[in-house]
């Protein structure tokens, strides 16, 4: 940590991710002043989740108990470490998208009223009508999807509406199969929270409002207005307006920090909260790209998004609302299968070791001798299949025949599936000058970040900032809105970031023109095994 005896503010930004509560906190020149992370599988082993969740078929899960428990943890940690409370001048963050937490009647009284002597944990334990939150991974609502398109007159119109058609870990979706399957939990429910907005309530001692750009992974908010959609939230359940609260504008202070940390932990009394949002909203903030760059998140997800002017939302992929520009939108692309497909490559084929995965991937040229993976063991978002799909010289095979072909055959196919639907968004193709940012747990693989590069024909650059870009985001806007009177004369967020004039980025690695040619002339053969992927693996 650094020096403490300043009095100077520090800014706290909070990531409930899938797998970790994370936190980065910088100080009033934004340099990350310290990280402290809680991670549920190793740190809170008794809530038995597997990367963060309980999946179980379709249903995916997490205790949501667990994610406050993290934050007792979390905190309990920093005062271990003499972390100085009283500095913190705002908090702001990020949590998963798409998830949902059920308080139970009667919880905005408790949280009110939370006690200092007690944990958050044991305060909270029967504070929730659904004890385990759907989350992301969660493919269980095809039916309340197609309940939801046809509400909003089709597939096409509920994009044009929200920003994306019907998808199950939408939160629309979600909400209404609770509605539908568990009516009595449902009707004990005084206030439904997005991960996000859940986590800002716990810091706020209040039900937080949903900010616009993590409400864009709902499927209830129109992206134009910024409001709610009247006829899709009365298509989720009679009364979602008023468990739902009101949606903001994602850089709006909500209110100061509860005085239960000021008296528990010694934050400063004033400690504003910042309206939470979605982790890959918060990822876009903290990178403040321009708008021909990319990014591209390895975090459990793959995502990959691009700020956009003039949005032209269809069903393919999504379209958020940006988090710190009301001019602009955030298009997004999401892979279920990212990381933890990854991980089971490496500890199938290369004995759990990213040095053997990186090695067999660096073995092998482009398009692995005529080989390519489509390994969807859980029910993939992009494209919809499931199942594990192996090609080989065009002969769909149970293995290859050299198995150390898996590491490369699996990374180009993730990269030629976000070249390929990025380029159905409207992503311009074809151009060998584009800039990639690599974020997520997974960005520290430099086999990877070549891969991108070639597929691509990018530049791949990293933060240099450090910090979990998406903690870094909330961070900053932290920083950014309780300073936006004073110190920053009324300037935007993308312009006091860039008075800063920090150098953000460090360059991993440059594609190469011929490796992106063939990559090219690979493509169409690539998009029709896919297409032959999603008629035999429908889910
Ligand atoms: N050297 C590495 N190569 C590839 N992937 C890695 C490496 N180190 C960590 N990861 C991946 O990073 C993932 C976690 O990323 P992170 O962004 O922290 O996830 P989340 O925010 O969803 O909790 C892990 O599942 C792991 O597979
Ligand atoms: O579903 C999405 C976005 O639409 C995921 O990206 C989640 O937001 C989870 O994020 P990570 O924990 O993988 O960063």
């Amino acid at each position: 940590m650094a020096e403490s005896s300043s009095p100077s503010p520090l800014y706290c930004g909070f990531d409930l991710s899938t797998q970790q509560l994370k936190l980065t906190v910088i100080d009033a020149g934004r340099d990350v002043f310290m990280e402290q992370a809680v991670h549920f599988d190793r740190d809170l082993p008794e809530y038995g989740t597997v990367g963060g969740a309980n999946v179980k078929g379709l249903i995916a899960t997490a205790p949501t108990l667990m994610w406050v428990a993290a934050l007792d943890l979390l905190l309990s940690r920093l005062e271990s470490v003499g972390f100085p409370f009283a500095r913190v001048a705002a908090i702001s963050g990020c949590g998963q998208q798409h998830g949902s937490v059920y308080w139970r009647d009667g919880t905005a009284r408790t949280l009110g009223a939370l006690k200092s002597s007690l944990s958050l944990r044991e305060q909270l334990a029967d504070a929730f009508a659904v004890t385990r939150s759907p989350i992301w991974q969660d493919s269980s609502t095809e039916e309340e999807c197609g309940l939801l398109e046809t509400a909003a007159s089709g597939a096409d119109e509920l994009a044009r509406v929200t920003g994306s058609s019907a998808y199950e870990r939408f939160t629309g979706s979600q909400i209404m199969k609770v509605a539908r399957k568990q009516p009595a939990a449902y009707s004990a429910t005084e206030r439904i929270s997005l991960v996000s907005s859940f986590l800002a309530s716990l810091l706020l001692g209040a039900y937080a409002p949903i900010d616009v750009a993590d409400g864009s992974g709902m499927n209830l908010l129109n992206i134009h207005t910024k409001d709610w959609d009247e006829t899709l939230l009365n298509a989720c359940s009679a009364d979602a307006r008023s468990k739902l609260g009101d949606v903001v504008h994602t850089n709006t202070f909500v209110g100061v920090l509860s005085a239960y940390y000021i008296e528990k932990y010694g934050f400063r009394q004033d400690c504003r909260i910042i309206a939470f949002t979605g982790d890959n909203p918060d990822s876009l903030a903290s990178l403040n790209l321009g708008l021909h760059d990319i990014v591209i998140s390895l975090g459990t997800s793959d995502t990959l998004s691009f700020p956009l002017l003039s949005p032209k939302p269809s069903t393919e992929g999504h379209i958020l609302c940006h988090p710190t520009r009301d001019d602009a939108y955030m298009a997004m692309l999401v892979y279920k299968n990212g990381s933890l497909v990854r991980e089971s490559v490496r500890d199938n084929y290369f004995g759990g070791k990213w040095e053997g995965f990186e090695a067999a991937v660096r073995h092998y040229p482009v398009g692995c001798g005529d080989r390519t993976a489509f390994l969807f063991p859980a029910p993939e978002i992009t494209p919809r299949a499931h199942g594990v799909f192996r090609f080989e010289r065009g002969d769909l095979v149970k293995e290859f025949s050299d198995s150390d072909a898996n590491a490369r055959c699996l990374l180009e196919s993730q990269l030629m599936s976000m070249r390929s639907h990025a380029r159905r968004m409207g992503l311009e193709d074809g151009v060998c000058d584009r800039r990639v940012v690599l974020t997520g747990g997974g960005s520290v693989n430099n086999a990877i970040a070549e891969i991108v590069a070639d597929v691509f024909g990018a530049t791949v650059v990293r933060s240099v900032l450090g910090g979990g870009s998406a903690a870094l985001g909330g961070a900053y806007r932290a920083r950014y809105v309780a300073c936006r009177d004073d110190e920053m004369h009324g300037r935007s967020f993308e312009e006091a970031m860039a008075v800063d004039k920090k150098q953000n980025f460090k360059e991993i690695c440059r594609g190469d023109k011929a490796r992106f040619d063939a990559y090219s002339d690979l493509l169409p053969r690539w998009e029709a095994l896919e297409a032959r992927v999603c008629e035999m693996g429908k889910f």
